[in-house]
């Protein structure tokens, strides 16, 4: 093959002598060597195939792209063989090594802006020319930008470069995840209608950020909050602030590279002629104001590696959410997941707003600027902004809070399905994709949904029963009354027992009310039908929450197949309480992924409880009929008034006590029921895709 001044350089181990490492990744490490025959200095990327995950043809495209490539500003490949259990890819040696080794190295901070300008126009000629070729490079960022020892600058490593005109199988391998996340655009990361070379623009964007920062957006934090970050923030850009050194010119670049949309995206070419990129440099210049002073490659990279090892070593006792910038300075890249710290990345995503208040302020000042973030996004961003509750009352305000929370909590955790987005790239089963996934679109018709429409029929038919039960209800004293901006009349039902205590005793005069009461019992048990299934099905599927599993591991909060959320912050929250109101409470510090199966929770708990409460009520019933009629049999029987009265005045207390228990037992019932269908109905909306309104909340807090 032989690119170069047309040499052909051979295929042979033998051929060839490695001296030092000068560079690392995940399936490769890159050595300084010399072709012996040809008295020349190359770089070696030497491709251990088995850690490359059989992933053969992943390493065959990046060769043949390697080769057939001709650009020069893209790493060509000489020519490549195995050798034993490796490959070997002769390549030209970049003795200036990475930009991000040199930020490392000497500019931690980032670099100025001419030679930020000078190195993003010689990425940008290369992409142009690999789009124009139809191929996306899908890892564009500095650790992927090399410099020679002239100052020249090239693109290199297409490990996961895709060819548009693939079709087929190689098509949708195009469409997958793949990429480093905190330079992966919104549109990878969703999978929603594929991608094309928009995508490298967004990581060339993402990139020039990181070449004037020293380090890529969001790069602190783990893999997985890095996405829901870059799917649910407004782009990240250049601070109209604190980045004062940097020219308006820049800020404008990046801010046509950082939209959503892809359409909105300039293509490469369109780019090229941007005005910022006028501040480009020559190599010469590069070379002096970047390599300068600098020792040779294999050094630095020895003494990074050093200080790299030195960090981890010394954070080797620290908390897990440390992960993250160990991931940043290991390099961290599209073959660098290691599947296992990802899900434990994934348990310890907290809420939101702390991490990304940062970003949100810069945002408001990006948007501003774009003008350009999709409708999608924006209205993910205002509906997990959305709190009012103005109108609730000390009873009705836990539950409120608790459905804006939960809402917020599921809106801002699963802006568009993370695990749908992770499919095919880590091991989440489709089902498991599917169980999980808040829209239905991508389920079947999940069990989850089958039982919710079942138990939303029997509310339909709870709601014909209790119409006759409204009365009672309002004029009870624990139904709070409110009025809404609308001047409608809007009742909240505590859940505080003390209100029980206050509440009147429905008194039950005769055989008829007991009827009455035993009948809409009867009714209930029925009425519970659907929630005892699930119960059923739950406990086979494993859905469940498992309270007490597996404590080594930080407790369980969700089993879904193979993919595992362990979080040992939600486990204590979750196993310390079973109180229903608790885990409200609990649920709004939660990481969604473990809102859902706590709600399943919940809602097994109010069925046992429901089903306790039947049982109790039919317990009353049967201790209270024998006496009522041993208290008909008794009077009749004895001729001494005064023992008939004491007797009677004994079996009236009694009775009252019976009542005031099946008052109670009723009001229980009622809330439980009303709790489980503002679950139902939220679990309904959620299913549906779309956060309930106001509205709807409230209407849930309705007593029916
Ligand atoms: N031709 C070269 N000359 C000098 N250094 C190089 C050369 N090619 C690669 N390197 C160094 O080796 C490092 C790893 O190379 P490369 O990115 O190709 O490996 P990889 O396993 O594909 O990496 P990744 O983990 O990013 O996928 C680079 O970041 C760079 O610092």
């Amino acid at each position: 093959m032989g690119h170069e001044f047309g040499k052909r350089f051979p295929a042979n181990p033998k051929d060839y002598q490695l001296h030092e490492e000068v560079g690392e990744g995940v399936s490769a490490t890159v050595y300084r060597a010399s072709c012996i025959s040809m008295n020349e200095i190359v770089a070696i990327k030497v491709l251990d195939l088995e850690k490359c995950n059989n992933d053969l043809d992943g390493i065959r495209r990046e060769v043949q792209t390697m080769r057939l490539i001709d650009h020069p500003n893209l790493v060509q490949a000489y020519c490549s063989f195995p050798a034993g259990h490796k490959l070997w890819v002769v390549m030209p040696y970049m003795a200036g090594g990475s930009c991000l080794h040199i930020m490392k190295f000497a500019h931690p901070e980032g670099f100025e802006e001419p030679v930020i300008a000078t190195l993003l126009y010689e990425v940008l000629k290369a992409l142009v020319y690999l789009h124009g070729e139809g191929h996306i490079h899908r890892d564009v960022k500095a650790g992927n930008i090399l410099i020679d020892a002239n100052g020249a600058v090239k693109l290199a490593d297409f490990g996961v470069a895709a060819c548009m005109f693939d079709t087929g199988d190689r098509q949708r391998a195009r469409n997958t995840f793949v990429g480093t996340p905190c330079w992966m655009a919104p549109e990878v990361m969703q999978q929603l209608h594929g991608y094309d070379f928009k995508a490298d623009i967004w990581s060339f964007g993402i990139t020039a950020l990181e070449l004037a920062h020293g380090h890529a957006p969001f790069s602190k934090y783990p893999p997985m909050k890095v996405l829901l970050m870059t799917l649910q923030n407004a782009p990240p850009g250049l601070d109209y602030e604190r980045d004062r050194k940097f020219s308006k010119s820049f800020k404008e670049m990046i801010s046509a590279c950082l939209v959503k949309d892809p359409k909105k995206r300039p293509s490469s070419e369109k780019l090229l002629k941007h005005h910022f990129f006028k501040h480009a440099r020559s190599k010469e210049y590069l070379a002096r104001a970047v390599l300068d002073g600098l020792p040779p490659l294999g050094d630095r990279f020895r003494t990074i590696k050093g200080r790299e090892s030195d960090l981890l070593q010394s954070r080797a006792d620290e908390d897990k959410d440390q992960l993250s910038q160990r991931e940043y300075i290991k390099g961290i890249s599209a073959w660098n997941f290691n599947l296992e710290d990802l899900k434990k990345q994934a348990a310890l995503i907290e809420e939101e707003s702390q991490g990304s208040e940062n970003v949100k302020v810069n945002d408001r000042t990006n948007r501003e600027h774009h003008g350009a973030v999709s409708p999608n996004f924006e209205q993910q961003i205002s509906s997990s902004e959305k709190v009012d509750t103005e109108d609730s009352v000390t009873s009705g305000k836990e539950g409120l809070q608790y459905h804006q929370d939960f809402g917020g909590l599921l809106t801002s955790a699963f802006p568009i399905r993370p695990l749908k987005a992770l499919e095919g790239y880590f091991d989440v089963f489709e089902e498991d994709v599917k169980e999980t996934s808040p829209n239905s679109q991508f389920a079947k018709k999940s069990e989850v949904e089958s039982i919710i429409s079942a138990q939303q029929a029997s509310d339909e038919v709870d709601l014909e029963c209790n119409k006759g039960k409204e009365d009672y209800l309002e004029s009870s004293s624990f139904v709070t009354k409110n009025v809404d901006a609308a001047g409608r009349q809007k009742f909240f039902r505590g859940s505080i027992l003390s209100e029980h205590a206050l509440s009147p005793v429905r008194i039950l005069t005769g055989p008829k009310e007991w009827n009455e009461l035993f009948k809409e019992h009867q009714f209930e048990r029925n009425h519970s039908g659907p929630l005892l299934c699930r119960q059923t099905r739950d406990a086979q599927n494993h859905l469940h929450v498992n309270v007490l599993d597996e404590p080594s591991e930080g407790r369980i909060v969700q089993r879904k197949g193979r993919f595992k959320v362990t979080s040992t912050d939600a486990g204590t929250k979750v196993a310390t309480s079973v109180n229903p109101s608790s885990l409200i409470t609990a649920s709004a510090g939660l990481d969604a992924t473990s809102v859902l199966p706590i709600l399943q929770h919940m809602l097994q708990q109010n069925a046992s409880q429901r089903e306790q409460i039947i049982k109790a009520i039919k317990l009353v019933e049967q201790v209270s009929v024998p006496h009522v009629e041993r208290a008909d049999y008794g009077s009749a029987e004895s001729s001494q008034p005064s023992v008939a009265a004491s007797r009677e005045r004994e079996l009236q207390s009694y009775v009252l006590q019976l009542q005031q228990r099946a008052d109670y037992l009723t009001d229980e019932l009622q809330r439980m029921k009303l709790k489980n269908s503002q679950f139902e109905r939220h679990l309904t909306s959620l299913l549906k895709g779309r956060t309930p309104n106001n509205d709807e909340i409230q209407e849930t807090l309705l007593p029916h």
